[in-house]
């Protein structure tokens, strides 16, 4: 066990830390800390939602001098979702110093980003897009930079912002310290990565799977046609208490979405053919449980922290190990526990193989429950209710109904009236879903993938620049 007094930190640090409910160090801050502390660069891969935003975050927080107005370092995300969510994480351990902490991304008002950027923020947390405008247009200067951590930096060299990152690293001084996190860091992407450093150190937290052992992970092998009225039983049977659907593309998360509500659930899609103002509101509803379904392209949730999502359903198989890493990694979050179900066509079970054997870890065959099953779990919820209201309300005020009603029929069917009346029972509302192709050729595939992966992040009115 490791305590974040075995580093040093200063008591701004400490407090701000203890604050945020932080006992001790996870392994990948325990690793990580020291080395940042010493100006190492760093490449850091561990598991999905072990705390890698702190670990670079406390480092970089430490090592910002209050006395110096310029911006001192640099985060680089994949999405703007996440931007935000890094940057509120780095501005929590940095409340008690007094940090100035900054995001600016796309499809926000560019003058407003200009105005605050003006009001000399310490740290930025940005898309490689926007940053770059900002440094054409010479509103963010970076030569006072020291650190620059790139986050996800596997997704974003993956999207093809290879040339973006080199350009925004152009402009920070080669005195620099740079580091790298992700869950995944596949062997070629490193070396490209390492290009931007100075002898890093590669931590990796040995673990025997890229996966955190407290995520039940499970397949049902399935006819594409059948796959939605699975969800929906599976849904009402094991009822999340939030749940991320996610699809292959934007239309499927569109469809998705929709046929969800039509059958009764309140779920919203999100992916990056929507406007910023929608994508932030869709999340924000998301956390506070307004709706309890996300339906979401791989793109859309990487790295997002959302507590309380107990369920992630794969409804289109990922298109590869890495994928699936990163979507199952949005349950089971900092030591929860959480379920991981993956549909599979018979004929991309070979890719499923490819899955397991990249993560090390094999997931459990899972039966599709029966319509018969659902009908079974909704009536035992409706149960459930009816005894949790005899305990807990006072009923007097139905007595007497309760008795009249009793004159004139029997107990039992009126229980079983009760009963059916709170039952949820499997809604078969016929939904449009569209065909996706099924996922087999590896190689072929990840070109298509990425091109797909960069319209969707520039999103609208990204400007184009010619990559490769
Ligand atoms: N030392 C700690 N003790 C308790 N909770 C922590 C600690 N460090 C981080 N956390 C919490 O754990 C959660 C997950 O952290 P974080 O989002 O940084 O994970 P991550 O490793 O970046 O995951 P991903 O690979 O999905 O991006 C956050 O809510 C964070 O506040
Ligand atoms: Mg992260």
């Amino acid at each position: 066990m490791v305590t974040f007094k075995e580093f040093g930190l200063s008591p701004e640090l400490m407090k701000a830390v203890s604050k945020m409910g932080f006992e001790e160090a996870t392994p990948i801050q325990a690793a990580t800390i020291p080395l940042s502390l010493q100006n190492r660069d760093v490449i850091g891969q561990a598991q999905t939602g072990t705390g890698k935003t702190a670990a670079f975050g406390i480092p970089l927080i430490e090592k910002i001098d209050m006395n110096n107005d310029a911006v001192q370092a640099i985060v680089v995300a994949p999405t703007r979702e996440l931007a935000i969510q890094v940057s509120e994480e780095l501005y929590k351990i940095g409340s008690t110093k007094r940090v100035r902490v900054l995001p600016i991304y796309g499809g926000q008002d560019i003058e407003r980003q200009i105005r605050a950027l003006k009001k000399h923020p310490h740290i930025i947390v940005g898309t490689p897009g926007r940053v770059l405008d900002h440094i054409q247009r010479r509103t963010l200067r970076l030569q006072n930079v020291h650190t620059v951590v790139l986050d996800e930096a596997d997704e974003m060299l993956n999207m093809g912002f290879v040339e973006d990152i080199e350009a925004i690293l152009s402009h920070v001084p080669t005195e620099r310290q740079t580091l790298l996190f992700s869950a995944t860091m596949p062997e070629p992407i490193r070396r490209i990565a390492e290009r931007f450093m100075q002898n890093p150190e590669l931590v990796r937290v040995k673990a025997k799977e890229m996966t955190v052992p407290n995520i039940e992970q499970y397949y049902i092998e399935i006819q594409e046609k059948k796959k939605f009225d699975t969800l929906t039983r599976l849904l009402d049977i094991q009822s999340p208490e939030l749940a991320i659907v996610f699809g292959r593309t934007k239309r499927r998360v569109d469809e998705l979405a929709e046929a969800l509500n039509l059958r009764g659930y309140t779920a919203e899609g999100i992916h990056g053919d929507l406007s910023q103002a929608k994508r932030l509101s869709v999340l924000r509803k998301f956390k506070e449980g307004s709706i309890d379904i996300l339906v979401a392209t791989d793109v859309a949730a990487r790295g997002l922290d959302i507590s309380g999502v107990t369920h992630v359903y794969n409804f289109d198989i990922p298109q590869d190990p890495e994928s699936y890493v990163h979507r199952i990694g949005r349950t089971g979050r900092a030591g929860k526990t959480g379920m991981a179900i993956t549909f599979v066509t018979p004929r991309e079970i070979g890719q499923l193989h490819h899955i397991e054997k990249t993560t090390k870890r094999k997931m459990e065959r899972m039966k599709p429950p029966t319509l018969d099953e659902a009908l079974e779990s909704q009536q035992r919820a409706a149960i459930e209710k009816l005894l949790t209201t005899i305990e807990h309300n006072n009923l007097s005020f139905y007595k007497r109904a309760a008795e009249e009603l009793l004159e004139e029929h029997d107990s039992v069917s009126l229980v079983a009236a009760c009963i059916k009346m709170l039952t949820k029972e499997p809604d078969m509302t016929p939904v449009q879903l569209t065909e996706e192709m099924p996922i087999m050729k590896k190689e072929k595939k990840r070109q298509v993938q990425t091109r797909q992966r960069r319209s969707e992040t520039r999103g609208r009115g990204a400007k184009t620049r010619t990559k490769r």
